[in-house]
């Protein structure tokens, strides 16, 4: 096990990813997005990617230069055409008129189409949280989650990220799958022969099961909370996709570019202006609040707390990469 710092980190990955037809732009992006995630403790989301990013990338399914192109939408409305390249280049794109518009009108709608997400969403919620707004973000994937009764998936494993100031330099913020768990936590399971958790997923002729290959395996995942989580999943493809015009998660298909992995979807990201509630410091005290609220009563982990942790040592410790994953990633640099 290496301990890599975070700057060398993202600069290696900077490079594979131009190695592997990435522009400077793309490559920076994706790269810190990709470190940070590995450095936040984020395993499914983070360098256990790269494999999957370069494949596709090599693929020709994802355009590594793609240029996003940015549409004012109205007062309260950005719309992106990602152009067949990854989200978080678009939504960065976005982000500073995004911000602007957020801020003079209360409210501002990035609605991201023809984009690629295969990462963690809280990189896209958390700097607008920490610039005093509230962001919400959507993103749907590939049909591997069942709806309730269904009898084949229709739904991503479509992850909702929500973030708020709370005063100072703090933030609240959430990031979850609607699946009982992740799609690359199942891969990571199979690849490291763990059972999954009770109701996590079913076999290919619909019947619970606990292996994670079965579910690999023309299976599919269930919604958390039932038919609760199966309706948060059919908000985000309206959202992510209906409002976007982005691809629902079922109309994928990538069969034409063997080694693709990354879905090609849509992703929409609402930000609020608190302010406009009463006070931007009085919004901030009341979150304070709540979570005071919820620390008082006894709840002694918040969403975001493993993360923050992970990030703080990694920060000053380094990032811990296996070896064998450092030469996997070398590896990519000569692809
Ligand atoms: N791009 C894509 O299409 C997809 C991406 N993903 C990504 O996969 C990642 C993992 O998703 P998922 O497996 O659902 O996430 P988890 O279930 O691991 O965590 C979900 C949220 O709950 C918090 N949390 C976890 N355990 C506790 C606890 N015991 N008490 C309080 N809070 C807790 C986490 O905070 P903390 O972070 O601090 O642990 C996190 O904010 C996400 O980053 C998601 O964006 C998932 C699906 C598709
Ligand atoms: O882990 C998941 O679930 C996914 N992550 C990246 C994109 C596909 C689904």
């Amino acid at each position: 096990m290496t301990h890599m710092d975070f700057d060398a980190l993202v600069a290696l990955l900077t490079r594979i990813f131009i190695a592997n037809g990435a522009s400077a732009m793309v490559a920076d992006i994706l790269a810190r997005n990709c470190a940070g995630a590995e450095r936040d403790g984020a395993m499914s989301h983070g360098l256990f990617r790269m494999p999957g990013y370069v494949a596709t990338l090599q693929s020709g399914w994802v355009d590594g230069l793609a240029e996003p192109v940015v549409e004012d939408g109205g007062a309260s409305f950005l719309r992106v055409d990602a152009a067949n390249g990854f989200a978080q280049p678009a939504l960065a794109a976005a982000a500073p008129l995004a911000m602007e518009k957020a801020r003079a009108t209360g409210a501002c709608v990035v609605a991201i189409r023809r984009s690629h997400h295969f990462a963690a969403l809280w990189p896209d919620v958390e700097p607008f949280a920490e610039a005093g707004l509230v962001a919400i973000a959507m993103v749907d994937s590939m049909a591997v989650v069942v709806p309730p009764g269904a009898r084949k998936p229709v739904y991503g494993t479509n992850p909702l990220a929500f973030a708020a100031p709370r005063g100072g330099e703090k933030i609240v913020v959430f990031d979850q799958a609607v699946s009982v768990l992740a799609h690359g936590d199942v891969q990571i399971a199979a690849r490291e022969g763990h059972d999954l958790p009770e109701g996590a997923g079913v076999d290919a002729a619909g019947r619970p099961t606990r292996d994670p290959r079965a579910v690999l395996d023309g299976g599919a995942l269930l919604p958390f909370g039932g038919h609760k989580g199966a309706a948060i999943a059919m908000m985000i493809e309206i959202m992510a996709a209906a409002l976007t015009g982005g691809l629902y998660s079922h109309e994928v298909d990538w069969s034409a570019h063997p080694g693709a992995q990354t879905p090609c979807t849509g992703e929409c990201v609402i930000l609020i202006d608190p302010a406009r509630g009463g006070s931007a410091a009085g919004f901030a005290a009341r979150v304070e609040q709540l979570v005071e609220a919820l620390r008082a009563a006894g709840q002694e982990r918040m969403p975001g707390d493993r993360r923050f942790a992970a990030r703080e040592k990694a920060l000053r410790d380094g990032v811990a990469v296996h070896a064998e994953m450092l030469a996997q990633l070398e590896g990519m640099l000569r692809t």
